[in-house]
């Protein structure tokens, strides 16, 4: 099933900046995608555009092959931008976390169930009590995680979801992220960093700095393209690089170049 289908979306700021340029998007249930670019190429307005936050002056977004309207696919499908203020603006962090579902009519029981388990799986429940502007900028952003998966969305729109993350928590993080997937859900991750993509994406949306669609395609064949990253500005990741003119693909990872080197030894 199509969960999110984009065609011809076009946005420009008023002050006349064009941030989203003719962008064509199909995502289907259970995919995992990264929306690759480098800085300015209109990732973070892209996905507010697909999350239904900010109108394209041209083009549509279709939900579940059913509507246009992200109003009426609020419960299913949940955007996080860069800014965990937008998300964080109750007196503690259990009440932000608890808003999503109780906006949905979930009975408190269900509420206190899913805030004590998403709450514990970003280890954040000594935190629950805190007003969120005394979290920590990196614990803000967890908050700000773990507020849009109280909702339990069967599709995710995460804007640089492990920026400002330390290496400890980005692993818990990636972790849940799979669990998530392995559970039904479809996730779409925007970042700048080639390093990430292996670890969120199977397929990558490469936009470049006019924000249009450079390519599309299994992140393998993305991430190993360095004429095509270098034209939007990107190198391919540094493992990548040190395999570059050895037979065979190389790997994506660390973990993937530890096996390489292992069967080679
Ligand atoms: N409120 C705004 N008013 C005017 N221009 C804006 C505004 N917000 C973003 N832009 C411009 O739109 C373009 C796309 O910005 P956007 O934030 O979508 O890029 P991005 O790919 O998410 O960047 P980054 O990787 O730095 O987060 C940039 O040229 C940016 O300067």
């Amino acid at each position: 099933m199509t969960v999110l289908s984009a065609s011809g979306l076009r946005y420009a700021y008023p002050d006349g900046t064009l941030a989203v340029d003719g962008v064509d998007v199909t995502v289907e249930r259970g995919e995992r995608v990264a929306v690759l670019g480098p800085n300015g190429a209109g990732k973070s307005t892209l996905l507010s555009l697909l999350g239904g936050l900010v109108e394209p002056d041209a083009g549509t977004v279709r939900y579940f092959e059913e509507t246009t309207d992200a109003d009426a696919v609020r419960d299913r499908l949940s955007v996080l931008t860069q800014n965990p203020a937008e998300y964080l603006f109750n007196p503690t962090v259990r009440e932000d976390l608890a808003y999503g579902p109780a906006q949905q009519d979930r009975s408190a029981a269900e509420v206190d169930r899913r805030v004590e388990r998403v709450a514990e799986r970003l280890e954040l429940d000594g935190l629950l009590s805190k007003p969120p502007f005394r979290l920590s900028g990196g614990q803000q952003r967890r908050a700000a995680l773990a507020s849009a998966l109280t909702v339990e969305p069967e599709v995710l729109l995460l804007d640089e979801p492990l920026s400002n993350v330390d290496a400890a928590n980005r692993a818990t993080i990636l972790d849940l992220f799979d669990e998530l997937v392995a559970d039904g859900a479809t996730l779409v991750v925007s970042t700048p960093d080639t390093e990430l993509v292996p670890h969120v994406a199977d397929r990558v949306i490469l936009v470049d700095a006019a924000g249009e669609v450079a390519a599309t395609g299994p992140t393998r064949e993305i991430l190993t393209d360095t004429a095509l990253l270098s034209a939007c500005s990107l190198r391919p990741p540094q493992v990548v690089r040190l395999f570059e003119g050895r037979a065979g693909e190389p790997p994506l990872t660390v973990a993937e170049a530890a096996d390489r080197l292992d069967g080679t030894d």
